[in-house]
């Protein structure tokens, strides 16, 4: 591995503090930092794309945030993620700080081992047109603001009808986020090895209109079916765009992956049961 990016959670002092000693200890690598942290310690200023496409590896020191942020910087470049965690709830973000250059030398030394997460893309078809196009590596979130009236979501897989949710929105997640809105809805938690899409109705109108899995090629598409003022579209928490009477979301499998770099000193559901509070054992 010859050049390492790093994207630092924004206004946050310890993680470009973290970087600089990252730059330090490994001073035979080209370390390149993103563009906020460029600015904060003084780096030469690169590119998004270029980052994205010079990177062997690339270290994350903030939060879920922070890390979702970079998997749709490097877009579709598989490139190995370590996450280390300098957030609140750190789902993603697997390495404890104080053991950050421990596992960085293993990673440098080509010792570790990557969970490969799906993503999906997600497209807004207004009048026929495809206008906007993403990729998420955790959820597509339909939802109405607060004074809006309940919505229909005609929703169908693979052509076939599946019904109209009366709800006050609808999360279409991956495994990957499972654990994140659709956890709070009322979704299954998938761990992140199984290959499908969650559709979780919030707050659905109908008792027996429940969350439902569906296997991940499969095309799923939900067709606003009354005028609604106040509706949106929320990728992964990071893009929200308007939404309008007719538009349609379609959501498939991506061909591109996410390669998180695992800690191999915890398991995914030790993880679940600290996080969530499950109790010690
Ligand atoms: N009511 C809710 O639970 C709710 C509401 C809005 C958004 N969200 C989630 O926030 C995500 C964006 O995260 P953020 O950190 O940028 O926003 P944020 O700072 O608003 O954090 C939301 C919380 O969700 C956690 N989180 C994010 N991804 C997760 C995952 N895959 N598994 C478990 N927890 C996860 C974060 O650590 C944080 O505690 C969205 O993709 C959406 O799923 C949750
Ligand atoms: N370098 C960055 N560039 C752009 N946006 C960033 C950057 N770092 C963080 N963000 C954004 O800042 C927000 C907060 O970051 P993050 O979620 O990592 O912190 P947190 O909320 O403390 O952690 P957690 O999500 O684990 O609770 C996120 O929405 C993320 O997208």
């Amino acid at each position: 591995m010859q050049t390492l990016a790093i994207v630092a959670k924004r206004d946050k002092k310890e993680a470009a503090a973290l970087a600089a000693r990252i730059c330090e200890r490994y001073p035979h690598l080209t370390v390149l930092g993103e563009r906020y942290l460029s600015q904060e310690l003084g780096w030469p200023r690169v590119e998004d794309r270029e980052l994205a496409q010079r990177a062997d590896l690339v270290v994350v020191l903030g939060g879920d945030g922070t890390l979702i942020y970079t998997a749709r910087l490097l877009a579709g470049r598989a490139v190995p993620i370590l996450g280390v965690n300098l957030g609140s709830l750190g789902f993603m973000t697997e390495v404890p700080v104080e053991e950050l250059f421990f596992h960085l030398d293993e990673v440098l030394a080509g010792r570790f081992n990557v969970d490969s997460r799906m993503k999906l893309t997600c497209r807004l078809v207004r009048e026929g047109r495809s206008i906007i196009e993403e990729e998420v590596l955790n959820d597509i979130v339909i939802n109405k603001g607060a004074l809006a009236r309940i919505a229909d979501h005609e929703t169908s897989i693979d052509g076939v009808p599946i019904t109209t949710y009366k709800s006050d929105g609808i999360i279409l997640a991956t495994p990957t986020g499972s654990t994140a809105y659709s956890l709070s809805a009322g979704g299954p938690i998938v761990h992140p090895s199984v290959d499908c899409t969650i559709l979780s109705p919030i707050c659905s109108h109908a008792l027996t209109q429940r969350a439902i899995v569906v296997p991940a090629d499969r095309v799923i598409r939900i067709t606003l079916r009354r005028e609604t003022a106040d509706t949106y579209l929320t990728l992964d928490g990071q893009t929200g765009h308007g939404l309008q009477g007719n538009d349609c979301i379609e959501v498939v499998r991506s061909p591109n992956r996410v390669n998180l770099i695992r800690n191999p000193r915890v398991a995914y559901f030790t993880i679940l049961r600290q996080r969530l509070h499950w109790g010690e054992r």
